[in-house]
């Protein structure tokens, strides 16, 4: 079975369908399926216009290119370009259909095996993976031989030769939805199985499903013409591509130009096919085409102005979604001063992480950002910044160290790639670094640490590695983002302690997003209340803050709301 592009799978396999997806087309797609528009067109038309030409015995024989018969005439002076075209109906409509039942009996096998009981399901695996095992070609010629010639025995051997390939995809998508808290929810409230097969399971794996199906139908398109070729597919006087080229085979040295077209219509199909499958793997996740969306200068004399110790300079940040134009942030405008913690403290859905990923030039694909100002130690965010600098510059925490770590890298290699790749450090040299960040957070045995995986270290552990690596760079600003929220409580204050030092100690200006007030009072030196995607409250006293001193109705009820998080003075635990 062709499978078009496996990391495209497994992309598409990746993404999340918690979020609707922007579906991109590209210029792959377009053309793919520009390509497959003639190739239907000449699918339906060719037998009604040409299909006497094609068959109509007599004329020349074993003619060569004429401006009467381009393609030259067979042994019985057939014209071979019209025999071409004709011959496009039966080999799509064999190929469409083994594709079709591989698909459905592949997916629903693979679908199967995971829902089956356990003893069952192991047997269904191992049979899975034995089949696949064997080329498809050489399953499809051995059944195909026992079932015997005709257009209907290739196509069930093609099907059966490719069935094997559906169920491991599906099964191995299906293994990971099968453990998703939804299916088991599903499962305990007794809800039938093929009723979560078919909603819970199937379309959350309908992307990289559709990807392999172009692919499968490339590939069938070539094992039918294959055994065709061989003399196991369509009988005289039924032709398809494959027995055009047998029959031209005899005279390729004399008349070249027999097999020309049935060899060229093979390949324009194959890879319309083909780049249909990879077409569609690049609209489902246009982040494999383009990763960030820009963020241009809006127009506007900027109103925030910095001083001499300002690190970031943000004025007038707004992010539209792009298909509704509905404003997500909106004039956001703040500056971080060296040595400062700024918090940025709101409901969920407010605004604070886009807030957040616009300065760090990381804004994910669908929306429309701006600003009037955006500048970072003296250097100007809205135009073409190198990753390098912008790595060198900004450090990021995010809030689940669990996800953001790789579980199959040790945290030595997976840390030391932002500090070799973009800051030009020797690996050696990053690592020893590493081993030095490692001990300023506190972590024991830094060098052993380095040379484990994820899996091993606690998640106070993880996350404290994940601010050591952040820092390792010596970035101007520190953009944490909800980094105590996965944590549990006693952990939740370590990490707020060494977040505090680590801003101390160095002076490096912390960005800091929660969407707990308590948190943010204890940590921050400034703090911005967010709502529907405007800052509504700026509070410049935190030592201060109580119901009293602060005036919008929503930042009284996070107070009211708000358990007090106490940190020591100057993080020094
Ligand atoms: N790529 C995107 N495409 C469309 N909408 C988005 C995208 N990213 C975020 N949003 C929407 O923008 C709004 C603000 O999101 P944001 O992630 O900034 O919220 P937040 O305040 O950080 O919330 P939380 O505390 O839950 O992380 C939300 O309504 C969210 O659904």
């Amino acid at each position: 079975m062709t499978e078009s592009n496996p990391a495209a799978l497994a992309r598409a396999a990746e993404a999340p369908a918690t979020r609707p997806r922007s579906f991109a087309w590209n210029a792959g797609l377009v053309i793919g399926m520009g390509m497959l528009a003639v190739i239907v067109v000449a699918a339906v038309v060719s037998p009604l216009v040409l299909g006497d030409q094609a068959t109509k015995i007599g004329g020349s024989p074993g003619l060569g290119s004429t401006p009467e018969h381009p393609l030259g005439t067979d042994t019985l002076g057939r014209d071979m370009l019209a025999r071409t075209l004709v011959a496009t109906q039966a080999t799509v409509l064999m190929a469409f259909t083994a594709t079709a039942l591989s698909s459905v009996v592949g997916i629903a096998f693979g679908i199967g095996v995971w829902l089956a009981p356990r003893r069952v399901r192991e047997l269904g695996l191992r049979f899975i993976e034995f089949a696949v095992s064997y080329p498809t070609m050489l399953v499809a010629i051995i059944v195909a031989a026992i079932l015997g010639q005709g257009v209907v025995q290739v196509v069930v051997a093609v099907a059966v030769a490719n069935i094997a390939g559906f169920a491991r995809l599906t099964a191995n998508l299906a293994a990971k939805i099968s453990a998703s808290e939804y299916v088991t929810t599903a499962k305990l409230m007794g809800v039938p199985t093929h009723r979560i097969a078919l909603r819970h399971v199937l379309p959350n794996m309908a992307e990289p499903t559709l990807i392999l199906i172009a692919g499968a139908f490339s590939g069938a398109l070539v094992e039918i013409s294959g055994l065709s070729f061989i003399g196991l597919g369509a009988q005289s006087p039924s032709f398809d591509w494959g027995t055009l080229l047998n029959d031209g085979l005899s005279r390729i040295v004399v008349n070249p130009v027999v097999i020309l077209g049935p060899a060229v219509a093979l390949t324009f199909a194959s890879l319309a096919a083909l780049l249909v499958g990879d077409g569609l793997a690049a609209a489902a996740n246009p982040r494999s085409n383009s990763t960030r969306a820009r963020i241009v200068r809006a127009q506007g004399e900027p109103v925030a102005t910095g001083g001499d110790d300002v690190v970031l300079v943000a004025d007038g940040i707004t992010v539209l979604h792009g298909g509704t134009g509905k404003p997500l942030v909106d004039d956001v405008s703040f500056t971080i001063h060296r040595g400062e913690v700024l918090g940025i403290v709101g409901e969920s859905g407010s605004g604070k992480s886009l807030t957040a990923s616009v300065v760090a030039k990381l804004l994910g694909e669908g929306l429309e950002a701006s600003a009037r100002r955006l500048e970072l130690g003296g250097t100007d965010l809205l135009g073409r910044v190198p990753d390098r600098v912008l790595a060198s510059k900004i450090g990021l925490v995010y809030q689940d160290p669990g996800t953001a770590l790789n579980p199959a890298l040790v945290l030595g290699t997976q840390l030391s790639d932002v500090l070799t790749i973009r800051l030009g450090f020797s690996r050696r040299s990053a690592l020893d670094l590493l081993a030095r960040a490692f001990r300023a957070v506190k972590l024991t045995d830094p060098e052993g640490r380095l040379r484990q995986y994820p899996h091993q270290l606690s998640g106070g552990m993880k996350q404290r590695a994940m601010i050591a690596s952040a820092m390792a760079g010596k970035p101007d600003l520190l953009i944490a983002d909800e980094p105590t929220t996965a944590l549990d409580v006693t952990v939740q204050r370590e990490v707020l302690t060494l977040l505090k030092r680590m801003n101390v100690d160095s002076g490096t200006a912390v960005l800091f997003i929660s969407h707990d007030l308590g948190v943010v009072r204890a940590l921050c030196d400034r703090v911005l209340v967010m709502k529907d995607g405007r800052i509504v409250e700026r509070i410049d006293d935190v030592a201060t803050l109580s119901e009293d001193t602060v005036e919008h109705p929503y930042t009284k009820q996070l107070l009211a709301a708000t358990p007090t998080v106490t940190i020591p003075a100057g993080g020094h635990s």
